[in-house]
């Protein structure tokens, strides 16, 4: 759960700055009331508002989706930025990765059109080198990535 106490000093504002989310996806409640989250749009860069749609859940997928489909999921940045002086509320369910497996692209997504990208990983060690450098739009994946590619 996420709280985010606006005052008139917060406009403008991030209350979340530019990041990925660590795990393989978030599901989002966001405040059906207040704006705030904008994605970046991967080809221009730029900065795009989401707005809330009362009764819709949000789904962003996260770095350990990235590497998982070899690429096919992007990894969405994202922050949550401050439009109005006010609270704003939003549930966040993350789902991370396996506890004891690796992060690994399945065969049936590794191909010769599509080499594999980066090599089985545990979450633990990626999360602590995602923290440690605060690589947090995804940088730390690259730690990962297989020789050939
Ligand atoms: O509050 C939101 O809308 C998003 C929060 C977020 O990006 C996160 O918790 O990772
Ligand atoms: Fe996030």
């Amino acid at each position: 759960m996420n709280k985010y106490n606006y005052g008139p000093e917060s406009v403008g504002m991030s209350g979340v700055i530019v990041h990925t989310d660590p795990g393989f996806l978030t599901i989002l409640q966001d405040d059906e009331n207040v704006s705030g989250l904008e994605v970046v749009d991967e080809i221009t860069g730029d900065l795009v508002p989401v707005d809330p749609i009362p009764g819709t859940l949000v789904v962003n997928v996260g770095d350990v989706a990235k590497a998982w489909s070899n690429g096919r999921f992007r990894n969405v940045k994202h922050r949550v930025q401050c439009y109005e002086p006010t609270v704003r509320t939003s549930i966040a369910l993350f789902v991370l990765a396996p506890k004891d497996e690796k992060v690994e692209a399945p065969p049936q997504l590794v191909d010769s059109d599509h080499p594999r990208r980066y090599i089985p990983f545990d979450f633990e060690e990626y999360w602590k080198l995602r923290t440690s450098t605060r690589s947090i739009t995804g940088e730390a994946l690259q730690s990962f990535l297989a020789k050939s590619s």
